[in-house]
């Protein structure tokens, strides 16, 4: 881990997937983890089975609004009040498949930060854009617009997760210099809102993180920990990802 003073940050995203086995498989079996900060983002519907937890519990979304007519979805509140810390927000299948738009993210936002609890902010570019060279101007406008949108306190209160969507999922994971790259611009533009809060946010690397690939991609100076998909359905894989982060 790079030479700083913030805590290294492993968050489980299992999207769609898992069971009340899992639960349990994590419940007895993720060692607790005193120099990482450890999160463990499951369906919502099995939040409420992480009691006494040795990690701390996110979700994956939430909805805009505070409570009303609004089938399927979850409030703020709800996540509280299952021991939620943390909430995914603007994950890029949230974007493609959801319909959420910087503004919708930017409020999302706002919403999770003055209900005391923490977003974890997706930005990452599709495909086209990093092989059209477009990288810096594409997480600059998302990171903007949360800015604009919510004022520069919201960014720094949130954690970053820099997730390039063409090693989502794809088993090819950004190099650790890509991924570095990435990061220290991310962490650059953060200084313009905010000196400070450029150098304690916490900045995760997510898309096909491992077992195997994790070291070298968290001993990137900017890069303090990873958002992880596929591996984090294991219990061993996970285990050893949040190892390579402590
Ligand atoms: O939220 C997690 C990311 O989308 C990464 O997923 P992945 O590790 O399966 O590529």
């Amino acid at each position: 881990m790079s030479n700083n003073n913030r805590k290294p940050f492993v968050a489980g995203n299992w999207k769609m997937n898992g069971n009340k086995a899992l639960v349990s498989d994590f419940l007895s079996n993720l060692p607790a983890n005193n120099s990482v900060d450890v999160v463990i983002c499951p369906p919502s519907l099995y939040l409420s089975n992480f009691d006494n937890a040795a990690f701390a519990l996110g979700a994956q979304n939430v909805s805009e609004y505070a409570s009303g007519a609004h089938t399927g979805e979850t409030s703020l509140a709800m996540l509280s009040e299952l021991g939620c810390t943390y909430v995914i927000v603007g994950h890029s299948e949230r974007r493609e498949n959801h319909g959420e738009s910087n503004d919708i993210v930017a409020s999302k936002v706002k919403a999770v930060i003055e209900a005391g609890l923490t977003p974890i902010l997706c930005i990452g570019e599709p495909l086209e854009v990093r092989e059209s060279g477009g990288v810096f101007d594409y997480v600059k406008a998302q990171l903007d617009a949360v800015a604009n949108e919510c004022g520069k306190q919201y960014i720094s209160q949130s954690v970053i997760a820099y997730e390039p969507i063409w090693a989502i999922g794809t088993g090819k994971t950004a190099s650790p210099e890509q991924a570095q790259e990435v990061h220290a611009f991310i962490r650059q533009e953060l200084s313009k809102l905010d000196a400070n809060a450029a150098q304690s946010v916490r900045l995760l690397y997510g898309g096909s993180v491992n077992a195997g690939n994790a070291h070298e991609l968290f001993v990137q100076e900017d890069i303090d920990g990873g958002l992880i998909g596929g591996a984090s359905l294991k219990v061993q894989d996970f285990t050893t990802i949040c190892q390579a982060a402590s």
